[in-house]
Formats: C-alpha cells, sequence, structure tokens
C-alpha cells in the first residue's frame, strides 16, 4: 500500500501530497485518503466503502484541516448516492462529525443540494448520484484554484507587510496540500514565499496535543525543500521576544461575520504575542471558511476532545492511541484534561484575512462580507 501511495505521489508537484481521492473499483468506487495519524512515520491509504468510515476517520483526524473536510464531506454524500445508501442519513452523519470547521457541513450541503435538485429535475438515482459525483469534484477543483490564488494574494501581503522581504514566517498546525486539493491556505502562502526565494526560515509549531505541526507541517515542509525549524508551542514567546519572527501564517477552520477567527487551539495566544511584538497576525482561508450566518466568535462551537489525547502521547509509536490506555501514559491514571481543539482569536488582533477573493484588512464585517461577495477589483489588499 506505501508503494502505491509512494507511486501516486511521484506524479505530483513536489512538495505536495494526494490526500484524497475518489476511485472507481471493481467492487464498487470508494474514497482513497492518506491516513494522516500514520504521518510521518508510513504513508498508508485508508479506503472508505461507506460513510460510516469516512465519518471514523473524520473524528479521529486520518482526514482532517478545514479545506479538506469540506472536500470530503462531498464526497462523502456522492459516495452514498452512488453506492445506493440513505444520501438524507449519510448527511447528517457527516454534518454532525466535526462541529467547528464549517467547510464540512458547506461541502456536505452543496453535494446534498446537487443531489435532491437533481432527483427534484425527475434525473433517475443514477444519475442523481452522477451529478452529486461532479460537484464533490468541481468543489475539490475549485478548492486547488483558491489555494492558488491564496498563495498569490498572501505573498502580495506579505511583500507589502514586511519591506525587504527575507520572510522568518512562524506558523502553527497544518495548513498544507494534505488538508487541501491544492497547495493549502497558510502554507501555500509559505510555499509562494520559498518558490521566490523570499522564505528565509518556517518556524513550525509543533501543535500540542496531537502534532499536526510536527508530525505534518515538517513533513511538507521537508518535501518542499523549504529552511524549517520546529519549535515547541511554548517556545514562541522567546522567539518573538528576540526578534526572529516577521510574520504569522495561519489557516482557520470557521470564520464568524465579525471576522472572529477560530483556529487550532493556540492560535489565539500566537495572537496576543504578535499584537505585543508588533508582528502581523494573517490568517489564510477560502471564502469557504467564512460563516456569515455565525454573527461572532462567541458563538462558534469548539469542539472538546478526548482527555486520553493529553494524558497519553497518542502518536507515538505511530498509529497507536486511537483508543484511550494504548497511548504512552504523561500523567498520573485518573487526571483529567482540558482539550478544546480550536481556540477564537478576536478581529482586532488579526491583521488581515486573505481569501482567494483577496485580502481584507483591517478585519471588519463589512469588508468581510464585501469579500464573500465577489472577488476584489484592483490590487486589493490595504493593509491595515
Ligand atoms: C487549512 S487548514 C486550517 C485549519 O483547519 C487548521 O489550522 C486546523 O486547525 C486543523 O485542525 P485539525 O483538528 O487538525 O483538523
Amino acid at each position: 500500500m506505501a508503494d502505491q501511495f509512494a507511486a501516486s505521489m511521484a506524479s505530483v508537484e513536489p512538495g505536495s501530497v494526494p490526500s484524497l481521492r475518489w476511485e472507481e473499483r471493481p467492487e464498487g468506487p470508494v474514497l482513497v485518503l492518506l491516513d494522516q495519524r500514520r504521518l510521518p512515520a508510513e504513508e498508508v491509504e485508508l479506503v472508505c466503502t461507506d460513510v460510516p468510515a469516512l465519518v471514523d476517520a473524520i473524528r479521529s483526524l486520518a482526514v482532517r484541516g478545514a479545506p479538506l473536510l469540506g472536500i470530503a464531506g462531498a464526497y462523502g454524500v456522492a459516495l452514498a448516492a452512488v453506492r445506493g445508501f440513505d444520501v438524507a442519513e449519510a448527511a447528517e452523519l457527516l454534518a454532525h462529525a466535526r462541529p467547528t470547521a464549517v467547510n464540512l457541513a458547506y461541502g456536505m450541503q452543496r453535494a446534498r443540494a446537487a443531489y435532491e435538485k437533481a432527483l427534484n429535475d425527475r434525473l433517475g438515482r443514477e444519475q442523481a448520484a452522477a451529478v452529486t459525483l461532479a460537484e464533490a469534484r468541481a468543489l475539490h477543483r475549485e478548492d486547488a484554484e483558491a489555494s492558488a490564488r491564496m498563495a498569490e494574494h498572501g505573498l502580495t501581503l506579505l511583500e507589502e507587510l514586511v519591506p525587504g522581504g527575507g520572510f522568518r514566517v512562524l506558523t502553527h498546525c497544518n495548513t498544507g496540500a494534505l488538508v487541501s486539493g491544492g497547495e493549502g491556505t497558510a502554507f501555500a502562502v509559505a510555499g509562494a514565499a520559498h518558490r521566490a526565494g523570499q522564505l528565509r526560515r518556517l518556524w513550525v509549531d509543533e501543535t500540542r496535543p496531537l502534532l499536526q505541526g510536527a508530525r505534518l507541517t515538517a513533513y511538507e515542509a521537508a518535501r518542499a525543500g523549504m529552511a524549517y525549524t520546529l519549535l515547541t508551542d511554548n517556545a514562541a514567546g522567546s522567539l518573538f521576544a528576540s526578534g526572529e519572527v516577521d510574520a504569522v501564517l495561519i489557516g482557520a477552520d470557521r470564520i464568524a461575520a465579525d471576522g472572529s477567527v477560530a483556529n487550532k487551539v493556540g492560535s489565539y495566544p500566537l495572537a496576543v504575542l504578535a499584537r505585543y511584538h508588533h508582528v502581523p497576525f494573517v490568517v489564510v482561508a477560502p471564502v469557504s471558511t467564512v460563516d456569515l450566518a455565525t454573527p461572532a466568535g462567541s458563538a462558534i462551537e469548539v469542539e472538546q476532545r478526548a482527555g486520553h489525547e493529553v494524558t497519553e502521547f497518542t502518536v507515538v509509536p505511530p498509529g497507536a492511541g486511537a483508543e484511550p490506555g494504548t497511548g504512552v501514559p504523561v500523567a498520573p491514571l485518573g487526571t483529567t484534561a482540558y482539550n478544546p481543539a480550536f481556540d477564537v482569536t478576536p478581529p482586532e488582533l488579526v491583521t488581515a484575512i486573505v481569501t482567494e477573493h483577496g485580502v481584507v484588512s483591517p478585519v471588519t464585517r463589512a469588508g468581510l462580507a464585501e469579500l464573500c461577495a465577489g472577488p476584489q477589483q484592483g490590487s486589493g489588499s490595504e493593509p491595515g
């Protein structure tokens, strides 16, 4: 299996990895995921033949990251439709798999709407399923295109915010090709800077407790040939204090209408540090991550995860820790843990939000709504 992935990896752009694909097999279509729980030790495929298996993969973070959750949600509905399962039931399961990343609901709803419209248009179930799959594929392609646009806009913005170039960028969690149909969000901007010879260093937060930074971003940075250094999350403060960070680039799981940003836990403390040290704090996300129906950050549901992810090292050795008691204990038996998967950064701490439509800076409710309505005309960014 690892060989199959190595072969398919040889055909992709350097630095990018195929995180998810639809495959027609003699026994029926399947969704093939790169199992992110096993990285970087092993490149192992996870094959989903039905939506409950996909929901398990989403909950256990085999497939993760906001844009990819959207793509997975759409393909999940298509899988149910093509295999003749109950589409409404599948959509409900997907909608409740994880609560914070709005892209999951967005992708799922888009595919479901395509299916229902096709049935209303009196297409048969088989044709409706084909339409649903086409919608999932379109969303997958659009995400790749959005990623390329975000990289362009983000690099232009970095050049404006950090005169002189040679950027030292700090990032948190994982926002690269592993979470996208393209090169990702924040990581795509770092990638563009790297190709332009402008990325002096990528500082990679390890991202406790599940180490998306250490396991996944370092893996992607190494593949891309970037100069990168891994740090523990709580080493960021001294790094800022010694003037080693020019900008913070992060992704987002949901952006409320007021510009509040929910992202991997640890993002908010970085925003506070960045403000104190006068360093730009830039959020890179597709417009599908902006949820205008959520009025403010306080209304965002933050996923709370199991305590054993904190009380046990769950990713050493690779693949261990899916269940309580199977990881390496690092706290006395019976210790309780506070384990929110995300935190919310208020808009006043965000220097700019970069989307495929352009840049909003300063971050205002009106500016964000305008950006969501369509691409900016002209150069777009006006860093505040
Ligand atoms: C482009 S990905 C942006 C976010 O989805 C990412 O930073 C993040 O927080 C992912 O969290 P995860 O819990 O690993 O799914």
